[in-house]
C-alpha cells in the first residue's frame, strides 16, 4: 500500500478518503529537519499552509507522487521543483474562497467598528462608549487588488452593502468587471480614491511590497487596508510607520511576511485600530471539509493512476475527457518511444499530427503523452507527464503540431515525426476497436503490428530468400519469434519488416542481421 504523511491538520473527512488506498500518518509537529528525514518514505503528501516544502524538501521526498496542498497558495511549495522531479501539485482552487472573502469582510466591519478592541476593553472591566465610534462602510470606495474568485466574491457583498467598488487586476477582462458592476482602473487610481483597501492577489515577484512607503504615500489619509492574501504583499515595516504616523486609519492582516509571526514583532504592539489573525482566512468547518475532501480526493486518484482535476503543474484534464483520450494517451507514449529508438541518436523536433477523430481533440496532453515515451528510453521512470514539457525543453527538442480531420484509414491516428542527429524516422499508429494500439506504418511503409515488449524492424530490399535468413538466424540464437509483417510500397522495392520477438536479442546479433545482402537496417526496439 502507497504511503500519504499529512503534516498539517486536515479535517477528518479528508483522511478517511486517504485511508481508502493509502497508509496514513498524521504527524502535524515535524521539525523542517526531521519532515526532510521522513519524506523518503512516503508517496505522497497533504498539507495546509503550515508545512514549507521547500527545495530540500522536495528533492528528499524521491518517491513522492503527489503534493496536494489543501487550499489555494501553493507559495510554501517549491513547484519548480517539484516538476523537474515529475511530481504532481494539486491545490483546492475554490475550496475556501468564500471563507476567506467572509473573513476579509469581517475584517473590514471590525476595522470601521473597532469591535476586537470594544470588546477586550469590556472584558476588561470598562465601560468605555467614547473611543470606538467608528464609521459606516456605505457609499465608501472599496479598491480592491486581485478580482479573482475570493475579489469577485468580496466585490458583490460590498456592492450589496452600498460601497462603490475599484478594482485592480491586469489580468482580468473589462467584461468580466463590468459584470460584477466594478470599475477596473489603473492601480495608482484606485491607491488615490479607495477609503478602503483590500488585497486579493498572489504572493510573486510582481507582488511581493506592492503596497510600500511610496504607494501608502498617493493613498487618501486614513485609509483602511486589509490583507487577507499573502504576507510579504504588504511592506509591513512601512505599514507600521503609516500607522503610527496616522497616515493609515487601520490595518488588519491576517497573513504575515513570517508565519507564525514573531513573538516580538512590532505589528502585535499597535492599538486598536490594528486588527491581526493567525492565518484564519480558511479556517471555517466548511471550507476545511471542502479543501481537505477536493485534495484528499486528488491523491486518492492520483495513487490509483487517474488525472487530477486540479493540479497546478500539469494540464488538467476533466475526468471524462481523461477517459476518452486514455487510449490515444497510451497509443502516442507508444510512438513516442518508438520513434525515440528508431532515431537513435539526439532528436532536435517532434512534429505530432492527429488525425481523424481526434484532429479536433484537446491536444497538449497527447503531445506530453509523446514527449514521455520519446524520452522514457533516456529517462526511464524519471520522465512522467509532469515533468515531460520541461525535460524536453531543457534538451532543446522543439514540439510542433499538426492536425489532419481528413484522414480517414482509422477512426483517429497520430503520426510522429522526429528529426535528429541521425536523420529522419516517422510513426504512425492508431486504435483498433475502442483501445487497441497498432502500429499502422513506420517511414511510410504501411503495416498493421500490435507492438510487444521486443521488437525487431529491419529495412531491407523485398527479394526472395532475405526474410528466411534473417528467421534462421533468429533461430540459431534460440529466439522466438511471435509474429511477423512485412510493408513495402511495390514489389522488390524497398521494404520494413516488423518481428515480434519473445526474447531480447542476443549482443552481436543485430550487426550480423545488418550485414545481411539486401538489408538496409536494423533496429531493436524495446517498449
Ligand atoms: N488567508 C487565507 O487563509 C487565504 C485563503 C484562501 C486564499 N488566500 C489567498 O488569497 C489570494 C487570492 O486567492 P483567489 O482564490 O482569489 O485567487 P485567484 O487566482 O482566483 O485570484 C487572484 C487574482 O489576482 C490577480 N493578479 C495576479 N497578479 C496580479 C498583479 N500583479 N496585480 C493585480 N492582480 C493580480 C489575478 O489575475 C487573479 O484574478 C491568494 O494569494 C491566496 O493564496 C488566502
Ligand atoms: O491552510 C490554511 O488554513 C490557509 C489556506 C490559505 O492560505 C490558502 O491559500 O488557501
Amino acid at each position: 500500500m502507497p504511503k500519504v504523511l499529512v503534516s498539517d491538520p486536515i479535517d477528518q473527512v479528508g483522511i478517511d478518503i486517504l485511508s481508502q488506498v493509502a497508509t496514513v500518518d498524521v504527524k502535524t509537529t515535524l521539525s523542517p529537519e526531521e519532515l526532510i528525514q521522513v519524506l523518503p518514505e512516503y508517496d505522497a503528501i497533504m498539507i495546509r499552509s503550515g508545512t514549507k516544502l521547500t527545495k530540500e524538501a522536495v528533492e528528499a521526498g524521491k518517491n513522492l507522487k503527489i503534493i496536494g496542498r489543501a487550499g489555494v497558495g501553493v507559495d510554501n511549495v517549491d513547484v519548480p521543483t517539484a516538476t523537474r522531479m515529475g511530481i504532481v501539485v494539486v491545490n483546492s482552487p475554490e475550496g475556501n474562497t468564500i471563507a476567506a472573502a467572509e473573513h476579509t469582510l469581517a475584517m473590514m466591519m471590525s476595522l470601521s467598528r473597532f469591535i476586537p478592541a470594544a470588546n477586550a476593553s469590556l472584558k476588561g472591566g470598562k465601560w468605555d462608549r467614547k473611543s470606538f465610534t467608528g464609521v459606516e462602510v456605505y457609499k465608501k470606495t472599496l479598491g480592491i487588488l486581485g478580482l479573482g474568485k475570493i475579489g469577485s466574491h468580496v466585490a458583490t457583498v460590498a456592492k450589496s452593502l452600498g460601497m462603490r467598488i475599484l478594482a485592480y487586476d491586469p489580468f482580468l477582462t473589462a467584461e468580466r468587471a463590468e459584470k460584477l458592476g466594478v470599475h477596473l482602473v489603473e492601480l495608482e487610481i484606485l491607491l488615490r480614491e479607495a477609503d478602503y483597501i483590500t488585497l486579493h492577489l498572489p504572493k510573486t515577484k510582481e507582488t511581493a511590497h506592492l503596497i510600500n512607503a511610496d504607494r501608502i504615500a498617493i493613498m487618501k489619509d486614513g485609509v483602511r487596508i486589509i490583507n487577507c492574501a499573502r504576507g510579504g504583499i504588504i511592506d509591513e515595516i512601512a505599514i507600521a510607520e503609516a500607522i503610527k504616523s496616522g497616515k493609515i486609519g487601520g490595518i488588519a492582516l491576517d497573513v504575515f511576511e513570517n508565519e507564525p509571526l514573531e513573538a516580538d514583532s512590532g505589528l502585535r504592539e499597535l492599538g486598536a485600530n490594528v486588527i491581526l489573525t493567525p492565518h484564519l482566512g480558511a479556517s471555517t468547518e466548511e471550507a476545511q471539509t471542502n479543501v481537505a475532501v477536493d485534495v484528499a480526493e486528488q491523491i486518492r486518484d492520483v495513487l490509483l493512476g487517474l488525472p487530477a482535476r486540479s493540479a497546478v503543474n500539469i494540464p488538467g484534464l476533466r475526468p471524462d475527457v481523461w477517459q476518452k483520450l486514455k487510449p490515444y494517451l497510451q497509443l502516442a507514449e507508444m510512438l513516442g518511444n518508438l520513434v525515440g529508438q528508431l532515431a537513435g541518436g539526439r532528436v532536435d523536433t517532434l512534429n505530432v499530427k492527429l488525425q481523424g477523430e481526434i484532429a479536433n481533440s484537446e491536444s497538449q496532453p497527447i503531445v506530453v503523452a509523446a514527449l514521455k515515451g520519446l524520452l522514457s528510453p533516456a529517462l526511464r521512470e524519471r520522465v512522467n507527464f509532469v515533468n515531460a514539457s520541461i525535460e524536453a525543453k531543457e534538451r532543446g527538442i522543439h514540439v510542433t503540431e499538426t492536425r489532419d480531420p481528413s484522414v480517414e484509414d482509422y477512426s483517429g491516428s497520430i503520426h510522429l515525426t522526429a528529426h535528429g542527429s541521425q536523420g529522419q524516422q516517422e510513426v504512425t499508429g492508431a486504435l483498433l476497436g475502442k483501445s487497441e494500439i497498432r502500429i499502422t506504418s513506420i517511414n511510410e511503409f504501411p503495416i498493421n503490428v500490435a507492438p510487444t515488449h521486443y521488437m525487431l524492424l529491419t529495412l531491407h530490399r523485398d527479394m526472395p530468400g532475405i526474410i528466411g535468413r534473417i528467421g534462421s538466424l533468429l533461430g540459431n540464437f534460440n529466439v522466438n519469434i511471435a509474429s511477423m509483417q512485412v510493408g513495402r510500397r511495390m514489389v522488390r522495392g524497398e521494404a520494413v519488416m516488423v518481428l515480434n520477438i519473445d526474447d531480447p536479442l542476443p549482443s552481436g546479433l543485430l550487426d550480423e542481421i545488418v550485414h545481411i545482402q539486401g538489408v538496409t537496417d536494423a533496429f531493436v526496439v524495446k517498449l
